[in-house]
């Protein structure tokens, strides 16, 4: 770059004082442009140096005098950093391109630190014209750039663990929806089954009769409601032992829960009580069929606990519209049907007659 402007200047026309002084007047221009410079400037040739800058010496400790034919290689922090660099450089001077890398260099005391280097061949044809390198200390823009990394992955780290614990109090309040809606599940099948046989009890009972009872009321259907009360079923207590009777008011539920359809309704009301109800009837003698098929399943002997044991039920039927048009009343007509039964012929059904309340046979 500086060939240019001298001869330039050494093709103006020469003043009487000649050419030497205005080529003097040149040289120390571009002296103290390399000197004021706020990078460091080397002249290399044979890899050993030639003269530097001012702030070449600022940076680095040496001066140009000191440095003049020391080898390159004292700027870098080791024997394999020059060589990687030489590798790395060669071609790139080789074909006259600029070479622009960062790369960490040695000061004179041996300390070390970033730079960023630009290099050049004056001559890419004639190697031995030497090389011009400009030199950054770009440590600052470094720390910044580690400063900021670092702070990103910090705050990334946080992010992720701060995601994690939210992840975690996430799961944790999901397993406690969880386990409530368990427990309101389980609190809503204690509130509407009997514990012993699992069968729907009295509260539940009601809520599906009125609901048979709605539907029946829109589709024209008869309901049939059995009323069913085992027979002398304390002498299996007393004999047996309440176990035992309590495993046979089990077997008497399954029984009776496998005889009758999904739409059919099996609930326990009391001790020995089950009701049943059979929605969309189409008649009284259906309902009398249902219930004989159901004396006899109940009668057929049981076998509990290495026991054969054997009840019969008694039953008593009303129908929708015809004994009532509500659950109470269908309840208690059946009820007063069953006790009719029972104090005619146990082990044995009777359909609700109106007049079975006036003759006063409920309990
Ligand atoms: N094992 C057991 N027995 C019960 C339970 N609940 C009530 N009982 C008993 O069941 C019996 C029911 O009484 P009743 O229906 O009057 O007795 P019963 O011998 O069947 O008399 P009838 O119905 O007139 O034939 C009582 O002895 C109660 O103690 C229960 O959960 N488990």
């Amino acid at each position: 770059m500086s060939g240019g402007r001298i001869l330039t200047a050494s093709n103006q026309p020469s003043p009487e004082d000649g050419s030497d002084a205005l080529l003097r007047q040149t040289l120390l221009e571009y002296q103290a442009i390399l000197d004021n410079a706020s990078v460091g400037i080397t002249f290399t040739r044979k890899r050993r140096f030639l003269h530097c800058n001012q702030r070449f010496s600022e940076m680095f400790g040496w001066s140009s005098d000191e440095l003049r034919e020391l080898p390159t290689e004292i700027l870098y922090p080791s024997q394999e950093a020059y060589e990687a660099l030489t590798r790395t450089a060669r071609p790139v001077l080789g074909s006259g391109e600029r070479l622009d890398l960062e790369i960490e260099m040695k000061k004179r005391d041996g300390g070390t630190f970033w730079c960023r280097m630009l290099a050049k061949t004056i001559d890419p044809h004639d190697y031995s014209k030497g090389t011009i390198y400009i030199t950054e200390d770009i440590t600052e823009r470094r720390n910044a750039q580690e400063a900021l990394l670092r702070a990103r992955d910090e705050l990334e780290l946080r992010v992720q663990e701060r995601t994690a614990a939210l992840e975690m109090a996430n799961a944790r309040l999901h397993a406690e929806i969880q386990e409530r809606k368990m427990a309101e599940q389980q609190i809503r099948y204690l509130a509407n089954h009997d514990a012993l046989t699992g069968l729907p009890n009295r509260r539940l009972l009601e809520d599906r009769l009125e609901q048979a009872i709605e539907m029946a009321r829109r589709n024209v259907h008869q309901v049939a409601v059995l009323f069913i009360d085992l027979d002398r079923f304390k002498p299996v207590n007393d004999l047996f032992g309440h176990r035992v009777g309590d495993l046979l008011l089990k077997a008497v539920a399954v029984r009776l829960r496998s005889l009758l359809r999904a739409v059919d309704t099996v609930s326990r009301v009391g001790g020995d009580e089950f009701v049943v109800v059979l929605p969309e009837m189409q008649s009284a003698v259906a309902a009398c069929e249902t219930a004989q098929r159901i004396l006899l399943a109940l009668a057929r002997p049981y076998s509990v606990d290495g026991h054969e044991l054997r009840v019969t039920p008694s039953i008593g039927i009303s129908l929708f519209p015809a004994n009532g048009i509500d659950a109470d009343s269908l309840l208690t007509a059946a009820d007063t049907a069953m006790y009719r039964s029972k104090h005619t012929v146990r082990g044995n059904f009777q359909l609700y007659q109106p007049d079975m309340r006036a003759t006063g046979v409920e309990a």
